[in-house]
C-alpha cells in the first residue's frame, strides 16, 4: 500500500496536470464500452418497438459519438499514460541518484544485499513508480467497467450478474494463482538472468576482449551464460505450459457461459420476455464483465510485480546515511598541524579479519609521507579511511586535533587531491577528464593546461585531433552528447589512449587541486614510463615543498626522498624513519629495497641472479 500511495505521490509532484488527465482518460475509456453498449440496447428497442425516429436517431448519433471516442480515446490515454511514465521516470531517477550521492562513505556500494538492491532500482532507470501508476489507474478502470456491466446485466436480469460473477470466480481465481506463480519465478530467476547479463557484457567488454582470447575462453564463457539461459527458459517454458493449460480450461468456462447467457437471451427474445436491445446489451455485458476481470487479474499481477521493483527503489531511497554525518559540523580549517592516526582498528565487515590493527601515526603538515608495505597490508585501506570512504571501528583519524567525524565530508573532500590505484578512465573529452578534478575550473582552458603539463599529459593531448576537446571514448562518438547527433552515425570516433597516458590524465585531475591541503598519490607511476615517471617525480618533488602529501608505491626509489617513510605490515606501522634510519634498521624496507635495488643492477652471473630471485620467491 506504502508503495501505491508513495508513486501516485510521485505521479502529482512529477505533473499534477497529466497525473489529472491520465486519471480522467482513464476514467472515459473505462466507461466508454459500458455507455456503448448501452446506447446499442436503446437504439435496438427504439427501432424495434417503432419510437418516434427523432429518438432514434439522436441515439444513433449518441453512438457514433461513443464509437468516435472509442476509436480516440485509447490512443490518447496511451500518449498521456506514455508521458506521465516519462516525468514520473525522471523525478524518480533524480531522487534516486541524488539519494546514492548522499551516501557519504563506500560501504553501501560495497555491500553485496545493498548494491543488488540498488541494481534492481536502477536496471528500470526509475520506470517503475510511473508503470505502477498506470497499473493502478487501469485496475481502477477495470473495476469500473466491470461493475457498469454488472449493473446492466441486472437491468436483464437478476439472476445473470450472479451466473456470471460466479463463472468469473474460478477464471479470476486461476488467474491470481499463475499471477503469483509469475512474481515467484520472476524473482527466483532473476540471479540467473543477472548471471547471463554478466557473461553478455563479459563478452562483449572490450577490456575483457584481450584476455578472453589470449586465453581462448570465449566458448567457455559462452557456454555458461547459455547454460543460464537454458535454465531460465526450461523454467519459463513450464511455466508457459502451466499457463495455457490453466487458461484453456477457464477459457472454455467462460465460453460456455457466454453462450449459455445468449442461448437464453435468444430463448427470452422468442418468448418476448426480453426486448432485442436486452439480448445485444447482455452479449454485451457478459464478454464485458469477463474481459474487464481478466484485466483487472492482469493489472493487479503487473502493479505486483511493480511494486516489488518499486520496493527496491523506496528501500534505496529511504536509506539512511552508510556514516554518521554531525549534525552541526566543525568547519574543516586549512591543515596547519597534520593528519594523526590514533589507535586505528578497521575491518570491512563486522565479522572479516581485522585490517588495520591500532594503526598510530602522523602525518605532519608540510611533509611528505611515503607509505610502504607488501599487497595486502592495509596501505589502501588506510587512505580510504583518510578520505572518509569509512570510519575506523575503533580509536580515532584527527585532522588538526578534530575527529574526521566531527567534520563535513565534502568540505574535508575539498581540502584533497588524490590520485588513487584504480583511478577513473572517463569516456569525456581530455579536458573534461581533468577539469572533474576541480569543477570550477573545468572551464579554465589555462589551469587544465597548467595540471596537464604537471603531469606529463599535455604533450600527448595537444597531438589528438581535437586537441583538449578530444573525447577519449571507444563507445561513443565526438559530438554525440549535442542535440541531434544521438545516433552517432557518420561521427568521428573518440580515441583510446594507452594505459600511462590516463594516468597522466588521472594525475592532472589531481594537479588541477594542487593548493588543496593534502595530496595524496596511491602508486600515481605504476604506468609510466621511466622518463615520465622521471620528471613527474621531478615536478611532484618541486610542488611538495611545504605541502603535505602521502605518497604509496612499491617503487621504492620514487618514495625515498619523503621526509618519514611508513611502513605497514599486516595492518600495523612496522617501522618508521627516514631512508637512511630504515636502511640502518635492516628490517622489512631494508629488505625490499635492497631486492629492488638488486633488480636493477648488472647481475655478475645472470644465471644465479635469478635462480636467487627464483629462491627468493619460493621463501627458501
Ligand atoms: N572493499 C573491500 N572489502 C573487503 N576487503 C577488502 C576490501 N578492500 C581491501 N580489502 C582487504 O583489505 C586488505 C588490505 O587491502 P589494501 O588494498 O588496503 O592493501 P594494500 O596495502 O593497498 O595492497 P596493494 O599493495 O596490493 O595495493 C586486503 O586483505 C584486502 O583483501
Amino acid at each position: 500500500m506504502r508503495g501505491i500511495i508513495e508513486a501516485l505521490r510521485l505521479s502529482r509532484e512529477a505533473s499534477r496536470l497529466y497525473t489529472a488527465v491520465f486519471a480522467a482518460l482513464t476514467l472515459l475509456t473505462a466507461l466508454v464500452p459500458v455507455v456503448t453498449a448501452w446506447l446499442t440496447k436503446l437504439l435496438l428497442d427504439a427501432i424495434t418497438t417503432g419510437a418516434d425516429s427523432g429518438r432514434a436517431l439522436r441515439l444513433g448519433v449518441a453512438l457514433a459519438v461513443a464509437g468516435l471516442l472509442t476509436g480516440l480515446v485509447p490512443h490518447v490515454t496511451r500518449f498521456a499514460s506514455a508521458e506521465n511514465e516519462r516525468r514520473i521516470g525522471l523525478l524518480a531517477q533524480e531522487r534516486l541518484f541524488t539519494v546514492a550521492e548522499r551516501f557519504v562513505g563506500m560501504a553501501r556500494f560495497e555491500d553485496p544485499v545493498f548494491l543488488d538492491r540498488m541494481r534492481m532500482a536502477l536496471q528500470h532507470g526509475g520506470a517503475t513508480p510511473g508503470v505502477v501508476v498506470s497499473g493502478v489507474l487501469s485496475v481502477t478502470g477495470a473495476v469500473i467497467t466491470g461493475l457498469g456491466f454488472l449493473g446492466s446485466l441486472l437491468v436483464v436480469s437478476p439472476w445473470m450478474p450472479v451466473l456470471v460473477l460466479a463463472s468469473a470466480v474460478p477464471v479470476l481465481s486461476t488467474e491470481m494463482w499463475l499471477a503469483r506463480r509469475r512474481a515467484s519465478l520472476h524473482w527466483r530467476l532473476s540471479p540467473v538472468e543477472r548471471r547471463e547479463m554478466f557473461y553478455r557484457n563479459l563478452l562483449t567488454d572490450p577490456q575483457a576482449a584481450k584476455e578472453i582470447r589470449l586465453f581462448g575462453v570465449g566458448a567457455y564463457l559462452r557456454g555458461r551464460m547459455s547454460a543460464q539461459r537454458r535454465r531460465s527458459d526450461g523454467e519459463n517454458r513450464r511455466m508457459d505450459l502451466r499457463q495455457m493449460r490453466a487458461q484453456a480450461l477457464t477459457g472454455l468456462l467462460g465460453a460456455a457461459v457466454a453462450g449459455g447467457a445468449l442461448v437464453w437471451a435468444v430463448l427470452g427474445a422468442l418468448a418476448g420476455r426480453i426486448t432485442l436491445g436486452d439480448v445485444s446489451l447482455l452479449v454485451a455485458a457478459v464478454a464485458g464483465v469477463q474481459a474487464a476481470g481478466l484485466a483487472l487479474v492482469r493489472g493487479i499481477a503487473d502493479s505486483h510485480r511493480q511494486l516489488l521493483l518499486f520496493g527496491h527503489y523506496l528501500q534505496v531511497t529511504s536509506a539512511g546515511s552508510d556514516l554518521p554525518v554531525a549534525a552541526r559540523p566543525r568547519p574543516t580549517a586549512p591543515l596547519r598541524r597534520g593528519i594523526v592516526f590514533r589507535d586505528v582498528w578497521f575491518r570491512y565487515t563486522p565479522d572479516g579479519p581485522w585490517v588495520l590493527r591500532g594503526v598510530d601515526l602522523t602525518i605532519p603538515h608540510g611533509r611528505t609521507v611515503g607509505l610502504i608495505g607488501r599487497n595486502g597490508a592495509g596501505k589502501s585501506t588506510l587512505i580510504k579511511l583518510l578520505c572518509r570512504m569509512y570510519d575506523p571501528e575503533r580509536g580515532a583519524i584527527l585532522w588538526d586535533g578534530t575527529d574526521l567525524r566531527d567534520l563535513d565530508p565534502a568540505e574535508l573532500r575539498a581540502r584533497i587531491g588524490a590520485v588513487f590505484q584504480d583511478y577513473m578512465e572517463y569516456d569525456l573529452t581530455a579536458a573534461e577528464n581533468i577539469g572533474l578534478g576541480d569543477l570550477s575550473r573545468l572551464r579554465d582552458p589555462d589551469r587544465i593546461t597548467a595540471a596537464a603539463r604537471d603531469a606529463g599529459a599535455h604533450g600527448f593531448v595537444t597531438a589528438l585531433p581535437r586537441s583538449y576537446d578530444t573525447l577519449l571514448s571507444r563507445i561513443f562518438f565526438q559530438g554525440d552528447e549535442a542535440e541531434g547527433a544521438a545516433d552517432g552515425t557518420g561521427e568521428e570516433a573518440g580515441v583510446a589512449l594507452s594505459g600511462g597516458q590516463w594516468q597522466r590524465l588521472a594525475l592532472a585531475r589531481a594537479h588541477l587541486r594542487a593548493e588543496h591541503d593534502l595530496m595524496i598519490l596511491d602508486e600515481p607511476s605504476s604506468g609510466l614510463d621511466a622518463e615520465a615517471e622521471y620528471r613527474i617525480h621531478r615536478t611532484l618533488r618541486e610542488r611538495r615543498a611545504g605541502r603535505t602529501n602521502v605518497l604509496i608505491s612499491h617503487r621504492l626509489n620514487t618514495v625515498r626522498e619523503a621526509d618519514v617513510l611508513i611502513v605497514l605490515e599486516d595492518g600495523v606501522v612496522a617501522e618508521r624513519g627516514g631512508h637512511g634510519e630504515l636502511m640502518a634498521l635492516g628490517g622489512i624496507y631494508a629488505d625490499l629495497f635492497r631486492m629492488q635495488a638488486e633488480g636493477y643492477a648488472e647481475p655478475q652471473d645472470p644465471a644465479t641472479d635469478i635462480l636467487e630471485l627464483l629462491r627468493r620467491k619460493a621463501g627458501l
